[in-house]
């Protein structure tokens, strides 16, 4: 069953929050730090090899302690079983949001298992050199079709894991990703391939996303082209494309063979669905053991999320602190820092994770909130970041909280290598440089020593509140726990805000109207009706487009 909830804002543990914030606001972190050496101790959490650390956080621990009262109020426990017992969380849909179960034990979820067996037969049949094209040849290039959640997670894993060695004895093909609807992507892609070798996944949760279709049906017209084929052509469709989707039917009708279809479900969030068969660019970088590695580290994850205290509880104590950096001391941004340039492609996740899932203004009840939900979230790999936006992290004028990321341990795999000393040295460089950025925002000048007068143009406020991860290493299992905390957290955030992070109606809208523009760009006679703006707009690129012809 799905709990019922109240307003949030008249709750008067908010109350008792907003005023602890305003205590707490003259604090700064260098004088909580100074006051009290034990401050890591207490806000740090280490589970499923990941440390946590909070203690840069503006927060005492009263307000620690109130956030965990309102986790109570606001039914959490009750909220986390109805999500893991399957019951419709998502209420504007009116499905369950089981995207965990992608990640349950073959016992437990044998729907789920079949279609990963069908995946690694895939995944053996390409790695192992199997997979032919239409002339026979064998497949050296993959390029996934897909955008939003069908592109963002496969992207970032791929690119994340894709040091790992091969499986033994099998080539792993290069991975190509085109997700642009102008098809920026998918021609620059195509210029470097060669037909014969490549296979398409056309990945899609709908199958109507029409980024995705047209994206598709470029590189088909492209394979039959360079192959001497017909658009239609079976054999084209057998041994070129793979499809990747929650609707079979629309799969085969847009030709995709019954023996190429993987298949998962309504019950999967499109931002969710990197476990399920979404994930076979994923799969081809680590191998099927590899992927099944990452759904472990998720599993993992998935039971300290049900299991753990609050206080003990790593998703639910990262949710806490957004919330009361986000409500209580109003800081409206968060950057995300990775310092392993692996994780490159986390933010870009990570932001519609989070902003996708909680960018809402309605309660569950469809009350208009009065307070904030998801902030504003962006990033970049952490030491380009530092010559780029760190300026305004250190001397702008808004307070803006940042997520650091690291990882203990690095190339070991590499050792024998004639590099392996300096990317060592790099590696600790990286490091030092993500620790003393965190230190500098905490403490600001008083992190200098020795403390000198500084003109006001070089002063450093410091008191940006962070929290800093360490991955213990970045491994397919790692990087599976780290992504289900995130997914929790947004869970978590969801239920104290009291709104519903299954559904992206805010979305939908867009695409709607993007067809009936599309009308008026063909013929700007159509224009009629619409805002001036959009109109001038549309006749200026007819009239530059006619001088051009
Ligand atoms: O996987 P698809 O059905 O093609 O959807 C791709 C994307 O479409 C929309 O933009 C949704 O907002 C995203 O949540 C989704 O991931």
């Amino acid at each position: 069953m799905v709990p019922d909830q109240d307003v949030l804002s008249i709750s008067s543990l908010w109350s008792q929050l907003t005023q602890c914030a305003a205590q707490e606001k003259a604090l700064h972190l260098a004088d909580l730090f100074e006051a009290d050496e034990q401050r890591f101790e207490r806000f740090n959490i280490d589970a499923c090899g990941l440390l946590a650390d909070f203690s840069k956080q503006r927060m005492s621990d009263e307000a620690r302690d109130l956030l965990v009262a309102l986790a109570e109020e606001r039914q959490l426990r009750h909220w986390l079983d109805a999500l893991f017992d399957g019951a419709e969380v998502n209420c504007t849909e009116g499905r369950a949001a089981k995207h965990w179960c992608l990640r349950e034990e073959a016992g437990h979820a044998p729907q789920v298992h079949e279609q990963l067996d069908a995946m690694e037969r895939m995944v053996e049949r390409i790695l192992k050199g199997h997979w032919r094209g239409v002339l026979g040849d064998a497949i050296t290039d993959v390029v996934n079709v897909g955008v939003g959640g069908s592109d963002l997670g496969p992207l970032m894993a791929a690119f994340a894991l894709q040091c790992s060695l091969p499986p033994e004895g099998q080539a792993r093909p290069r991975i190509h990703f085109a997700s642009s609807m102008d098809g920026s992507q998918v021609s620059q892609v195509l210029q470097e391939l060669n037909p014969r070798t490549t296979l398409f996944l056309v990945s899609s949760k709908s199958f109507t996303t029409v980024d995705t279709l047209h994206n598709a049906k470029t590189a088909r017209q492209w394979l039959a082209r360079g192959l001497g084929l017909d658009y239609a052509s079976e054999s084209l469709l057998r041994c070129h494309f793979i499809g990747i989707s929650a609707n079979p039917r629309r799969m085969a009708e847009w030709g995709i063979m019954p023996a190429n279809q993987l298949q998962f479900w309504d019950w999967v969030g499109g931002r969710y669905s990197l476990w399920s068969a979404i994930g076979l660019p994923i799969a081809l970088t680590v191998g099927m053991d590899g992927f099944r590695e990452m759904l472990g580290g998720a599993h993992a994850m998935d039971l300290h999320c049900r299991s753990m205290p609050w206080q003990k509880n790593l998703p639910v104590m990262l949710a806490l602190v957004d919330v009361w950096n986000i409500n209580f001391l109003k800081i409206p941004a968060r950057a995300v820092l990775p310092y392993d340039g692996r994780l490159k492609h986390l933010p870009a996740y990570l932001e519609q994770l989070e902003m996708e899932s909680n960018g809402k203004s309605v309660s569950r009840a469809g009350e208009p909130l009065d307070y904030d939900t998801c902030p504003v979230i962006w990033g970049e790999v952490g030491p380009n970041a530092q010559h780029a936006f760190f300026q305004l992290l250190h001397q702008g004028t808004q307070p803006i909280a940042c997520e650091f990321l690291m990882t203990a341990r690095r190339y070991t795999e590499d050792m024998h290598s004639d590099a392996a000393v300096e990317l060592e040295g790099q590696h600790a460089l990286a490091n030092a440089n993500c620790l003393a950025q965190s230190r500098l925002l905490a403490l600001g000048e008083r992190a200098l020593d020795p403390k000198v007068a500084l003109p006001a143009y070089k002063r450093y406020r410091g008191n940006q509140p962070s929290t800093t991860l360490v991955l213990d290493e970045l491994s397919p299992g790692t990087l599976g726990a780290l992504l289900a905390m995130y997914e929790h957290k947004v869970f978590v955030q969801a239920v104290i805000w009291g709104i519903n992070p299954f559904d992206q109606w805010g979305v939908e809208m867009g695409k709607l109207i993007a067809t009936d523009m599309l009308a008026v760009l063909t013929d700007p006679d159509n224009a009629e009706g619409l805002d001036a703006s959009s109109q001038a707009l549309a006749r200026h690129i007819a009239r530059k487009q006619k001088s051009r012809d």
